[in-house]
């Protein structure tokens, strides 16, 4: 039997980042996570591009549109969707939930969800490195290990 378990370290990975500007005060916070997480694991920072759209709807096209470049290894996507006070958030969810996996799926390329779902700005700001980690930092490992894991099963 062959087991693959994926290394953590990046120094020949080059990553995009697809991040949204709705909530800013959080998203900053995952992105500055997430790209010192990535350089701590040994990618190089001028292997690291971001690029910024407006909202976290936004993001599933700008990964497509980042990944048909064909310059990146795997892309990161950093939103944070807080509820309000109508269903807007469900469908904002659903839409760039089913859009980023939908894309990963399609073009064989790995994209870490980074989107905070979350009902409360406490609860956003928590995960954004205030109290319960970073998730931009997290997509970041995940991001190195499964590309290891990729190329194993590559080879
Ligand atoms: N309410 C949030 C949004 N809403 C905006 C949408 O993402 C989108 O930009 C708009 O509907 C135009 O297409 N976006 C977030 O990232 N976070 C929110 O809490
Ligand atoms: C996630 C959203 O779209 C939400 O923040 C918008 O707020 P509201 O539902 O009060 O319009």
């Amino acid at each position: 039997m062959t087991t693959f378990n994926g290394k953590i370290g990046g120094n020949e990975f080059k990553v995009g980042i697809v991040v949204a500007r709705f909530n800013a005060f959080v998203t900053q916070q995952l992105l500055a996570g997430a790209q010192a997480s990535l350089e701590q694991h040994g990618v190089n920072a001028k292997d690291i591009d971001v690029a910024w759209v407006p909202g976290a709807f936004e993001i599933p096209l700008t990964v497509q549109k980042m990944i048909a470049t064909k310059r990146y290894d795997g892309v990161i996507a950093l939103g944070a969707v807080i509820r309000g006070a109508t269903a807007h958030f469900d469908y904002v969810c659903s839409g760039v939930t089913t859009g980023v996996m939908t894309v990963s799926l399609a073009t064989d390329t790995p994209v870490m969800f980074g989107i905070l779902t979350t009902d409360t700005i406490e609860q956003a700001m928590d995960r954004a490195g205030f109290k319960s980690g970073n998730k931009g930092a997290d997509c970041a490992v995940s991001l190195l290990e499964t590309l290891d894991v990729q190329r194993s099963l590559e080879a």
